[in-house]
């Protein structure tokens, strides 16, 4: 692993030579946040996104986590959602649940999925709801310094357009400064409807990791983190600014490939 120095506050890069190194660093890195977050306040909320960031999370149900990380203190949300049902191939619920959740101890009830029998307006309303009653009993910290919560940690992955959760490029919800969750019923990739984090959550996580491999997405990475000349375009991936929370970026070489320094390191 290399760590690629950025002085424009765009967090820290991460760039691995393959996917194996990669999923080992990551699974290290949530089980050392979740070790932190349990011991500072008897809680890990961890929000998961859809997509390729699942299968890169598979190290953690082997040793040594399976024995050192208290699976019984995580509460599991998602930044984002299709409106689907649980078992349809496209749900993230079912992605997490079949290749992670089913195979960890994790408690049933601490796990927070939305209702899939409502319209997607209304999933994101009650998804919100379920949210705040999670920050009333301190299940979900609560930000310092927004009316937000303050997940421990958002798992995200990016599309080649630069979308994080379900916010995609020139989209009005980028601009929602009021809602936790909200709702699109257009987007771009497949499926139409969804619920998402608003960009006001995400900043207010305490953790933001924003995993991204593969060669299609090196335009979108460069786009996301380098200092870019005035008239770039200003992808929502590139909207990640935790206010007072810590940004990684976890990349491969492909999604690094056009980053500035890059060339430097992969020499
Ligand atoms: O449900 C979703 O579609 C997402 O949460 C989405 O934001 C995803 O994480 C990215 O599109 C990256 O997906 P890949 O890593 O599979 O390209």
């Amino acid at each position: 692993m290399a760590l690629l120095e950025s002085n424009n506050n765009r967090g820290e890069v991460r760039i691995y030579e393959n996917l194996d190194e990669l999923s080992t660093d990551l699974a290290d890195y949530i089980a050392e946040l979740s070790e932190a977050s349990v011991k500072e306040r008897g809680f890990f909320a961890i929000a998961l996104s859809g997509g390729s960031v699942i299968s890169l999370m598979r190290n953690l149900c082997g040793a040594p986590y399976n024995k050192t990380v208290d699976w019984s203190k995580w509460y599991i949300f998602w930044a984002d959602e299709r409106v689907v049902a649980k078992n349809h191939v496209d749900s993230n619920y079912k992605l997490a649940k079949d290749h992670l959740l089913s195979k960890l101890p994790i408690v049933p009830s601490h796990v927070h999925s939305i209702n899939d029998s409502l319209t997607a307006e209304e999933a994101a309303n009650e998804y919100e709801f379920v949210i705040r009653q999670l920050v009333r009993t301190r299940v979900v910290n609560v930000s310092e310094v927004s009316d937000c919560p303050k997940f421990d940690l958002i798992l995200l992955g990016m599309g080649p357009d630069g979308h994080v959760a379900s916010l995609f490029p020139n989209h009005s919800v980028l601009e929602e400064k009021n809602e936790w969750v909200t709702f699109i019923t257009t987007s771009p990739k497949p499926p139409p409807e969804r619920i998402t984090f608003t960009l006001p959550v995400i900043n207010s996580a305490a953790n933001v990791a924003v995993v991204v491999t593969g060669g299609g997405k090196a335009e979108a990475s460069r786009l996301a983190i380098d200092d870019l000349g005035p008239g770039s375009p200003v992808l929502p991936a590139r909207m990640i600014e935790p206010t007072v929370g810590k940004l990684v970026w976890f990349l491969d070489n492909q999604a690094a490939s056009k980053l500035k320094g890059f060339s430097q390191f992969s020499k």
